[in-house]
């Protein structure tokens, strides 16, 4: 852990090597930087660490805390790991949960706060501090939607369980636990359907789980997506001792919040109000486009912006993700596509570059969307909206044109920036009147003003956003 020339701490990517320089900024993919580099590095660097001590110290941001970690009655060792990853003080989930989570006789609890905002370290210090290291066996299940989520906390687990003997295992596709013996490994991170058939083939033992974690818990729990899997995982569970449930996410939608307080009942709850559902560090653009066609034109002609820092690009569909980074890749740029259809192993090396600051640009669908923490990432672009069917459902088949936004998804993908008190963009790209529409429903629904940038003015662009990122 660096301290600045404020007694700062900086605040390192929660996947950086313990031996990482602390830094805010992509590192730089080959060679040596300039000196003029490293002048602004350290600048921005120093930037981020004094905005981000100012906003700890704001009681209305969800940064702040009147506690220091050591008032939250955490183990030594932990408090170790969380000092060195760099944390200074907790924000207001932390602050608010932790004491509530470690509590004893242990209560369930929902739990809401904006993206960026410390949850996972909220739910990994619960599973850690719970867990009995003496004992080989599973104690602490956290089911996440995505593998490339479950590898993200499972890094979280390792860094903040850096000082305790904890031993971790997976339970995602093709990172099954070596061999047909029974794992001994106390904490597991996965995914419900690769949960769920480890249980039942009795490869993970849960007799001893006390632990039951879902983060993006609204998306676990839905109906027509990950639910009936997460319930299974649940269902399996002991019944002879209280196994403490905890849910976390930024958006609990009301179709789930009903279910979610059967799932996990008596549970303490943290809630946000709808117009607190955003962080204001990410300021939302659009922009008008005159068709599709004019929308991809639209994309190449941001190339130098999206490179800045770095940047994810969301489509609907997989064959969209795919089209446009074949045809940019095709006219020299670089970008980076990852979508579920791809493999496992492609899909790993995706995310582990991008996180590394190889591509700057990753084109994507919603597999992305939730949970996913990389801080270089100042831009995000709706290449196309995220929308619902008309039975509510989420739209992954068809294009409809009276197909109503989903705000929900809205909100994760724009917190892919803005991480953690940081500034961001969103772009929005709008090309006829149905999008115009599905736009003008986000709005109205988050409360947060979403403004025009012009196509046509690279330079007007350019200052605009640049000044967005101030
Ligand atoms: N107390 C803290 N001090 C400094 N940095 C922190 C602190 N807590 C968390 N962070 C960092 O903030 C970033 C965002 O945290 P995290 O990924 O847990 O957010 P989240 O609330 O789970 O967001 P999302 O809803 O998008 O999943 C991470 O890089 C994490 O390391």
């Amino acid at each position: 852990m660096e301290k600045d020339a404020d007694g700062f701490y900086t605040p390192a990517p929660a996947t950086a090597p313990a031996d990482a320089p602390a830094t805010e900024d992509a590192p730089e993919p080959a060679g040596s930087p300039k000196p003029d580099a490293v002048t602004d590095l350290i600048k921005s660097t120093f930037e981020v660490a004094v905005t981000l001590a100012d906003q700890q110290a704001d009681p209305n941001s969800p940064l702040f805390s009147a506690k220091t970690f050591e008032e939250l009655g955490l183990h030594q060792d932990l408090l170790k790991g969380i000092y060195d990853m760099g944390f200074s003080k907790p924000s207001k989930i932390q602050e608010r949960a932790l004491p509530l989570l470690l509590s004893n006789p242990p209560q369930n609890m929902i739990g809401q706060s904006q993206s960026g905002t410390g949850k996972t370290a909220a739910f990994v210090l619960t599973m850690l501090s719970r867990v009995d290291f003496s004992i080989n066996k599973p104690q602490a299940l956290c089911l996440a939607p995505s593998r490339e989520l479950a590898r993200q906390i499972m890094s979280v687990v390792v860094a903040m369980g850096k000082f305790t003997s904890v031993q971790t295992e997976y339970a995602i596709k093709e990172n099954l636990p070596k061999g047909t013996s029974k794992v001994t490994a106390q904490v597991i991170v996965g995914t419900p359907g690769t949960m769920t058939d480890l249980i039942r083939r009795k490869v993970i033992d849960v007799a001893d789980v006390k632990v039951f974690v879902l983060d993006e818990a609204d998306n676990m729990l839905d109906k027509d997506g990950l639910g009936e899997q997460t319930l299974r995982v649940k269902n399996m569970l002991p019944k002879n001792h209280p196994v403490q449930i905890i849910l976390f996410s930024a958006t609990f939608p009301d179709h789930v919040r009903n279910f979610a307080s059967k799932f996990a009942p008596n549970a303490n709850k943290i809630e946000l109000k709808r117009n607190e559902l955003s962080v204001d560090n990410i300021r939302q653009f659009y922009m008008d486009c005159r068709n599709e066609e004019h929308k991809y034109e639209v994309l190449v002609s941001l190339y130098s912006l999206l490179t800045i820092g770095q940047s994810i690009i969301f489509c609907q569909h997989r064959h969209t993700a795919d089209r446009i980074s074949q045809r940019m890749t095709a006219e020299g740029h670089k970008v980076a596509s990852l979508h579920g259809a791809k493999d496992a192993s492609e899909r790993d090396a995706i995310i582990d570059n991008f996180r590394d600051g190889k591509e700057k640009v990753l084109i994507t669908t919603n597999v992305i969307a939730r949970g996913i923490d990389i801080l270089q990432v100042n831009m995000v672009v709706n290449y196309d909206l995220p929308l619902m069917n008309e039975r509510g459902e989420r739209e992954h088949h068809a294009r409809r044109e009276d197909a109503q936004p989903d705000i929900e998804t809205y909100i994760h993908r724009i917190g892919r920036t803005g991480r953690f008190g940081r500034k961001g963009i969103s772009i929005n790209f709008v090309h006829d009147k149905a999008t115009w529409q599905q736009m003008e429903q986000i709005e109205k629904q988050t409360g947060k003003q979403i403004v025009r940038i012009e196509t046509n003015d690279l330079d007007a662009m350019e200052e605009q956003m640049k000044k967005a990122l101030k």
